[in-house]
């Protein structure tokens, strides 16, 4: 059985060849940029050569000295090469760092389009705080790649190597004495390098974690200060919180003993070197100024090493940061978003179907859906007229926002095929069947912005603001938008917050601007007023004279009026037909409007989705 967001067939959530889409994050940096490239490593590979032969022109200086000549041009060369030194890698840095930013945007370019074209029940799943930690912690974590790896690591050893090997030249039994005293330094930090890959692995997880923890107890924030479970919940993120600082403590302890390890290594070294050196001085193998160049040297091999070491292990969070994003990018997501990669084959390209004459607005035949292994819809066969109102009934969790949902191709069923005006939903192109309706959602979201763009989401053109007040006007929500500061240029959701039943009016007024030929309302109502319920019905009644509208009705007074009532139980449709002749043939339905009419205190307009199952 394939999974919600999984069509049957493969499509349209698989990806299209199969392959996870991974983050090379060297060829992404090298990817039209192999000029300002090859400009940067010719800048490094000059500081370098400079690092590298600035001992040499001390040494050379300290020989003129002794012999009183010349050394005004060795003064000035080691300036010069220091200088050099210097401003080469400087720029080296910063273009290398811009580079960087450059490709962190990209990435989180990439990561909230992937994002936001992820499947709803994937995207649920992952949630939305772990996502974010995505763009923000992880993609600074591949950052750090970029400032180190491509150039500063590389660099780091080709001068250590370079030190190495001029160290050799001056005096190989020095050489290898040093070795010697740095072999066991650099074996606890090749351990230490390899065992902090798995500390950060598991540090991203974790604030991963705690972000995601976070903003659902944000999400739930009202409920919670309403139960004053601050405390509880608190408690909760704070045992999140020691897990990700207990890793990262963990993680700070290995990185601490890098240096402290390579300055003993150094150390040692030195002591080995001196008295080496003063031996052999001794015995006439080897002159000053070419041990106090080989000093130099001693003493420049410890930057390199440090830096290769920790490089090495900002490398190894980066690298398992780019895990987490290859996670991401192997989910597949719909053909439908902006710039996306992924198309389905055979769909996102296929030309849009034209609806059949005659055909019903929606057709079930025979639909099994599942989110986990229980069924939620079982054997569903159903149709909705291509005009007029049709109401779905049932008690709560029977399975008809389920209904709207593979509407909206939100999931495929794992069973049966749905079509939308006489083509099965899977052959449209998700564009083109989801701009053929228009849905107020149960919560009836709405975005933290103007209630201009709430009510034009998903149009291309502009709407006239005399069309938008109309609409406005129509669910009776023209005053009170006119009111707010700046009218429909007010941002909603932060100062300026609408009630339930204000939200729910608007998400109707969207959809009543929207010309979708099929209009889904998930329990418009259930947070209406009599006078607005009553507005409800008449702007339903209109728009479903030419149109097909679909509502999981709440109230009563809706069905009575609907020309097509379809009745849920447990995941299955029982009962459809005209509300007076369930009322005759089905016991179930007829039991239903009277126990809700007899349970509320409104006979005009009395509630029909009941007690809980
Ligand atoms: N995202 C989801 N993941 C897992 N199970 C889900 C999910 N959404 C709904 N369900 C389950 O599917 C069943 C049907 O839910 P659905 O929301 O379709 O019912 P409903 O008839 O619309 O209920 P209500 O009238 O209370 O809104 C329920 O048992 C519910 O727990």
């Amino acid at each position: 059985m394939s999974t919600p967001d999984t069509h049957p067939h493969g499509t349209p959530f698989t990806h299209p060849d199969g392959t996870p889409k991974q983050l090379f994050i060297l060829r992404e940096i090298f990817h039209g940029r192999r000029l300002q490239m090859a400009f940067v490593l010719a800048l490094a590979l000059v500081a370098t050569g400079a690092t590298l032969i600035l001992p040499w022109t001390v040494g050379k200086l300290l020989a003129a000295i002794q012999q009183n000549d010349g050394f005004g041009t060795w003064t000035w060369l080691m300036v010069a090469v220091g200088l050099g030194s210097a401003a080469a890698n400087a720029l080296a840095t910063y273009l290398l760092s811009r580079m960087g930013h450059q490709l962190v945007r990209r990435l989180r370019v990439r990561t909230m389009r992937h994002a936001l074209g992820l499947g709803l029940h994937t995207a649920r799943r992952e949630g939305a705080g772990n996502l974010a930690t995505r763009v923000t912690a992880d993609a600074a974590a591949v950052k750090g790649v970029v400032d180190i790896g491509p150039i500063q690591l590389p660099m780091s050893l080709v001068t250590l190597v370079g030190t190495l090997a001029i160290m050799g030249v001056l005096d190989w039994v020095l050489l290898l004495i040093t070795l010697g005293a740095f072999l066991v330094a650099l074996c606890v930090v090749g351990v230490v390098v390899v065992a902090l890959r798995r500390k950060y692995t598991a540090i991203q997880h974790e604030v991963g974690a705690l972000a995601q923890q976070f903003v659902a107890t944000l999400e739930a924030l009202t409920v919670i200060k309403a139960h004053r479970a601050e405390r509880i919940v608190a408690a909760e993120l704070d045992t999140r919180a020691d897990r990700v600082a207990r890793f990262s403590i963990g993680a700070s302890a290995m990185e601490a003993l890098m240096v402290p390890v390579i300055n003993l290594g150094q150390q040692i070294a030195l002591v080995a070197v001196i008295l080496g050196g003063g031996a052999r001085i001794t015995s006439g193998a080897l002159d000053l100024g070419t041990f106090v160049s080989f000093l130099l040297y001693l003493f420049q091999l410890t930057a390199p090493l440090v830096m290769a070491m920790s490089g090495m292990s900002t490398i190894q969070a980066g690298l398992a940061a780019r895990k987490r994003f290859d996670e991401l990018f192997a989910l597949p997501s719909e053909p439908t978003a902006p710039g996306s990669e992924q198309t389905s084959p055979g769909e996102a390209d296929a030309p849009a179907p034209s609806p059949i004459a005659g055909a019903p607005a929606v057709r079930f035949e025979k639909v099994h859906f599942a989110y986990g292994d229980e069924p939620v819809l079982r054997q569903v066969d159903l149709t909705v007229p291509a005009t007029g109102l049709t109401a779905m009934v049932g008690l709560s969790g029977s399975g008809k926002s389920t209904v709207l949902g593979l509407v909206e191709r939100f999931m495929d069923p794992q069973e049966g095929h749905i079509e939308l005006f006489g083509h099965r939903t899977d052959r449209w192109p998700l564009p083109e069947l989801r701009g053929r309706l228009a849905y107020v959602d149960q919560e009836s979201t709405l975005l933290r912005d103007t209630v201009r763009t709430n009510l034009t989401l998903g149009q291309e053109e502009p709407v006239a603001d005399d069309i938008l007040l109309g609409a406005l006007r129509d669910v009776g929500l023209e005053e009170e938008i006119t009111r707010l500061p700046d009218g429909l240029d007010t941002v909603l959701g932060g100062a300026h917050n609408l009630s339930g039943g204000q939200r729910q009016r608007l998400a109707l007024a969207r959809a009543r601007l929207s010309d979708a030929p099929l209009i889904l309302l998930d329990e418009p109502s259930s947070q209406l007023d009599s006078l607005n319920e009553l507005r409800l019905r008449d702007l339903v009644d209109e728009i479903s004279q030419d149109r097909a509208v679909l509502v999981v009705a709440h109230r009563i007074s809706t069905v009575r009026h609907a020309d097509h009532v379809i009745l849920m139980d447990g995941g299955q449709v029982t009962a459809q037909g005209r509300h007076d002749e369930l009322m005759h043939t089905s016991p179930m339905y007829a039991e239903l409007v009277r126990g809700q009419q007899l349970g509320t205190s409104d006979t005009t307009t009395p509630a029909l989705a009941g007690g809980d199952r």
